[in-house]
């Protein structure tokens, strides 16, 4: 088991501000409160529930594919997502959906983990492979390209692989583990580089409702320091490694500069996806064109 110690600030002493019972032995990092653990539990897991009712994410019956990759958020949430799917009665049917990038040392590792999860949650699990699927690991494509640009492709294999799993699971919607930091990130990232076609899309808690198969991100507005938080306390089985392929550096970039601002103002970051919400875009801007690739008809990036 992987366990990362979340940095945090120790309550001092004091009862918990939420049931004044307990002891407060966190500060919780989204609002500074301090708390015990059981209303930390509490109001982490009662906000995803009522961002799922709140923004209508599943129906009843519906089949949905917790995109999981053993890491620490997509665990969380397939935890949190079977506790709240019993507790409030969601009726849902979930499934674990893995993708095998092919990637020795990481992926393979956390593959290991995602299986486990698969017991420990009861949980079945659907695997799938850039080699089965394109014929080519990303270690043997990195071994022939060299190391460039691979998040980038890699991510636009990820997507396909993705949709191509929950359509042989059949589901309905895939939900992945993309937390409010992501996102944040991501308004930053779309803002530096004036891509506002991206920016308009990013802050969306459901994506793709015209494609093959919706995504849902039920962490929208949960803070990364939590997931690891809650993670830690709940002792979860999860993998905590960076990919070894050339990391994003200016990813990385604005990664820090928001950790920065969370720490001088903890709402910052949901400011940011505020900001990234309200902005407008003129009628008059033209917007690129979704095309589709001429080989295999799948949705075609713009890069
Ligand atoms: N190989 C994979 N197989 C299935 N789902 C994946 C895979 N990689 C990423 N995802 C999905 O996309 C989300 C965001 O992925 P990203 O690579 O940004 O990882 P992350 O923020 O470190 O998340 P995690 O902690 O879950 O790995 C994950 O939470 C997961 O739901």
């Amino acid at each position: 088991m992987a366990e990362v110690e979340p940095k945090q600030k120790k309550a001092s002493g004091r009862q918990c501000c939420i049931c004044n019972q307990r002891r407060a032995v966190l500060k919780r990092p989204k609002t500074l409160e301090q708390i015990c653990r059981e209303c930390f539990y509490a109001v982490f897991e009662d906000e995803i529930h009522r961002v799922i009712v709140d923004n209508q994410l599943f129906k009843p019956g519906e089949r949905i594919a917790i995109g999981a990759s053993g890491g620490k958020d997509s665990t969380v949430l397939a935890y949190v997502l079977s506790e709240l799917n019993r507790r409030h009665k969601y009726g849902l049917d979930l499934f674990l959906l893995s993708v095998d990038e092919g990637i020795t040392g990481y992926r393979d590792d956390s593959l290991e983990t995602v299986k486990r999860n698969e017991i420990q949650y009861g949980l079945p699990l659907k695997v799938v492979s850039y080699k089965d699927l394109y014929g080519w690991t990303m270690d043997e494509i990195v071994k022939m390209i060299g190391l460039k640009n691979n998040c980038t492709f890699c991510g636009v294999f990820r997507r396909q692989a993705l949709d191509r799993g929950a359509a042989l699971l059949k589901v309905d919607k895939l939900v992945t583990g993309h937390n409010a930091d992501d996102i944040a990130e991501t308004v930053l990232l779309n803002i530096l580089r004036g891509d506002i076609a991206r920016l308009s899309r990013c802050t969306s808690i459901t994506t793709g409702e015209d494609g093959p198969i919706p995504r849902c991100k039920p962490f929208k507005y949960t803070y990364e320091k939590e997931i690891v938080m809650y993670a830690y306390f709940k002792r979860l089985d999860y993998f905590s490694t960076e990919c070894i392929y050339s990391p994003n550096a200016y990813r990385g970039f604005a990664r820090e500069f928001i950790k920065d601002l969370e720490r001088i103002r903890p709402r910052a970051i949901l400011d940011i996806i505020k900001s990234g919400e309200d902005f407008r875009i003129s009628t008059s801007t033209k917007m690129p064109e979704q095309g589709t690739c001429e080989r295999c008809g799948y949705i075609s990036s713009q890069i």
